[in-house]
């Protein structure tokens, strides 16, 4: 189903693999996409360029392209837009990456002490897109429903788009971060990849992560459910597990809450461990 084929490999243990459910490259929303607001396409001809004024992807960007010419994210944003169906550039427009889904041979292994990780083949170069977390968009509704015993729930906290800094994520380009804790939000889309999901379900929280996950629009312009895509942090040499950082919903720290109704004991055994996540 994906580009590139996925390996399950247990080197640990007897278990053949995890336990049953639906692979799926799409999210399932509570509405049909159709019925979603749409985007509007830009009037570039051949490719989008980094600072075209009058290109419409790029002002709904801040005025200029997230991506650079081979594909690397260079800014982070509240909510990213790539050229959609409506534009009228090429598909090799730089502004289209994750809509082409994920270009890595991904491995789905099993750790020694966390259940099934991820990691890949081929070493992978900082601002690298990798997937995107697909799920089942949760009704906010009856998200105690789900939540209590669900462990593949995604739930991101955002900053603020006033004090979102061009290259917010402070190992991109090895600045100071500033404090999420006080300003950030909840995001309004809430995942659940239990029963239906991909390979970015077995994306396990490490304190000191390799991936960050950035909202991308490219098919609707809902901003309230946005695509979650996750890029490298940093430089990932092949065979390194990928890890977010799945954030403490208590205290608010970090982008992103997955897993219990209580934070967990972490075992990712980074040297920055906060001891607890989720
Ligand atoms: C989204 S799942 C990740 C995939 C999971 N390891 C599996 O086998 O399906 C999240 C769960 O993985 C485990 N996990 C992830 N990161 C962990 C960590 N740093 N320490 C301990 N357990 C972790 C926890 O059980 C958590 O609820």
């Amino acid at each position: 189903m994906e580009n590139m084929p996925v390996c399950l490999v247990n080197e640990v243990d007897t278990v053949k693999g995890p336990i049953h459910f639906t692979y799926s490259t799409k999210v399932k929303y509570l509405q049909p996409i159709i019925s979603m607001r749409s985007l509007i396409g830009c009037r570039c001809i051949s490719v989008c360029l980094p600072g075209d004024a009058g290109c419409s992807c790029a002002q709904l960007n801040g005025g200029n392209l997230p991506f650079c010419a081979n594909g690397f994210i260079v800014s982070r944003k509240h909510v990213l837009y790539e050229c959609n169906n409506f534009c009228s550039c090429s598909i090799n427009c730089r502004n289209r990456v994750t809509q082409k889904g994920m270009n890595l041979h991904l491995e789905v292994f099993k750790t020694k002490d966390r259940g099934w990780g991820l990691r890949s083949w081929e070493p992978i170069r900082a601002g690298t897109f990798i997937c995107e977390y697909v799920g089942e968009v949760i009704d906010k509704i009856k998200v105690n429903e789900y939540g209590e015993e669900d462990q593949y729930i995604f739930k991101g906290n955002y900053v603020d788009e006033k004090t979102l800094k061009w290259n917010h994520g402070p190992e991109l380009l090895g600045e100071p971060s500033i404090n999420d804790s006080e300003i950030s939000k909840p995001l309004p889309i809430i995942l659940s990849s239990k029963n239906v999901g991909n390979v970015a379900r077995f994306i396990n929280h490490s304190c000191s992560p390799n991936i960050f996950w950035q909202p991308v629009l490219h098919d609707h312009d809902e901003r309230e459910y946005p695509h979650i895509m996750f890029f490298a942090l940093k430089h990932i040499p092949p065979m390194m597990e990928l890890t977010f950082d799945y954030g403490l919903s208590n205290d608010n720290v970090g982008w992103s809450v997955a897993g219990a109704r209580q934070p967990k004991k972490c075992l990712c055994g980074s040297p920055k461990c906060r001891g607890l996540f989720g």
